[in-house]
């Protein structure tokens, strides 16, 4: 064989296979106004064909992050890419969708003809609006409204129908914002379950919400931002079972607020009052004991819940134990 021949024979070692930059990676994000800095070294990734929720107290910056991430705003330090593109980029507004959290749709028209209108402005050519239009409304389940304007439609169909707006430009990432916002119990599930279609298409999705139970429903991973960083990340159950080793989240509401001798009662088994003193919560061992301690210690105190309820903790539990903390 000559020496030609053998190399010819010669094999290369495949090349390594290149993984996909994630739809949405932040690094050390900074971002503020003014004098006022409002992120303070963010860190997350939404990988894709997952949903992460990111939740926070109001103030902490949500809407900030979600600027950044369309390129609206400048970080002062850190990066936002989407696919692996800077979020300031052209390209990188092109592969992402955003469903505001105030309905984006003009009133009087109709759900195709509002996505005819944003699949132009997203750049689709002419000739493809029809199919793009249709696509989009097959995926999200809006073809047989097509034709109503979108003031006649219920709160649930106007969220889809925003979500079908964010889809006309085909993007990676898709930017969810409090899209439960005025969605009945039903829709609401309706709506969990387009969610998790949406991901298992692979997209990746950025779910920013106060709604801890669609959260609950519909994340692979939730964000906790808080004081302009993420205090927590991770997968659900994950942090659930590190935060709250065998501990059940009690949840205690009344028909009026307790007396102040009733709220010490409370507050010395480790329940917390919404606002309004209506619901008092927290978490006690997940014993019998301990639910029989605490039962006994309501009646003793005269106090007789309207309802009470021991479930294993989840992201309200989470989300108090994080924002609760005093900040550094
Ligand atoms: N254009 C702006 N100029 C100056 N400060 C701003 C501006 N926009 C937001 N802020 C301030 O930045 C902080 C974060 O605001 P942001 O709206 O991002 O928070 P958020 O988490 O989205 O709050 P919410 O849950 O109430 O919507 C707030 O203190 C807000 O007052």
């Amino acid at each position: 064989m000559s020496a030609a021949s053998r190399y010819d024979l010669q094999v290369e070692d495949p090349a390594p296979a290149l993984t996909p930059a994630p739809p949405l990676a932040i690094s050390g994000l900074h971002v503020g106004y003014g004098a006022r800095a409002v992120l303070a070294g963010v860190d997350l990734v939404v990988p894709e064909g997952t949903v992460t929720a990111l939740t926070g107290p109001n103030g902490a910056g949500k809407t900030t992050l979600v600027r950044a991430i369309c390129g609206r705003i400048a970080p002062r330090a850190g990066t936002v890419t989407v696919c692996g593109v800077p979020a300031a980029e052209g390209a990188a507004r092109a592969r992402i969708g955003l469903a505001p959290q105030d309905i984006a749709l003009y009133r009087s028209l109709t759900i195709s003809e509002n996505l005819e209108v944003f699949a132009s402005l997203a750049g689709v050519p002419g000739a493809a609006v029809p199919s793009c239009v249709a696509n989009v409304m097959v995926r999200t389940g809006v073809a047989d409204r097509r034709n109503e304007r979108i003031d006649r439609l219920s709160g649930g169909w106007q969220r889809r129908a925003n979500v079908a707006a964010a889809l006309v430009g085909d993007p990676r990432l898709l930017v969810l914002d409090e899209p439960t916002v005025g969605v009945d119990a039903p829709a609401r599930a309706e709506l969990a379950a387009l969610v998790r279609s949406l991901a298992g298409e692979g997209l990746g999705i950025l779910l920013v919400t106060h709604d801890f139970s669609f959260a609950e429903d519909v994340a692979d991973r939730v964000a906790i931002l808080k004081d302009g960083r993420v205090a927590l990340e991770g997968e659900l159950g994950a942090l659930v079972a590190a935060h709250f080793p065998n501990q059940r989240r009690v949840e205690a509401t009344f028909a009026a607020p307790p007396t102040l001798a009733g709220r010490q009662v409370l507050a010395a088994h480790g329940l917390h009052p919404s606002p309004d003193e209506i619901a008092f919560s927290g978490v006690v061992a997940d014993t019998p004991a301990a639910a029989g301690d605490l039962i006994a210690a309501l009646k003793g105190a005269g106090l007789v819940p309207r309802t009470l309820s021991l479930q294993a903790a989840g992201l309200d539990a989470l989300y108090a134990s994080v924002t609760r903390k005093p900040s550094p």
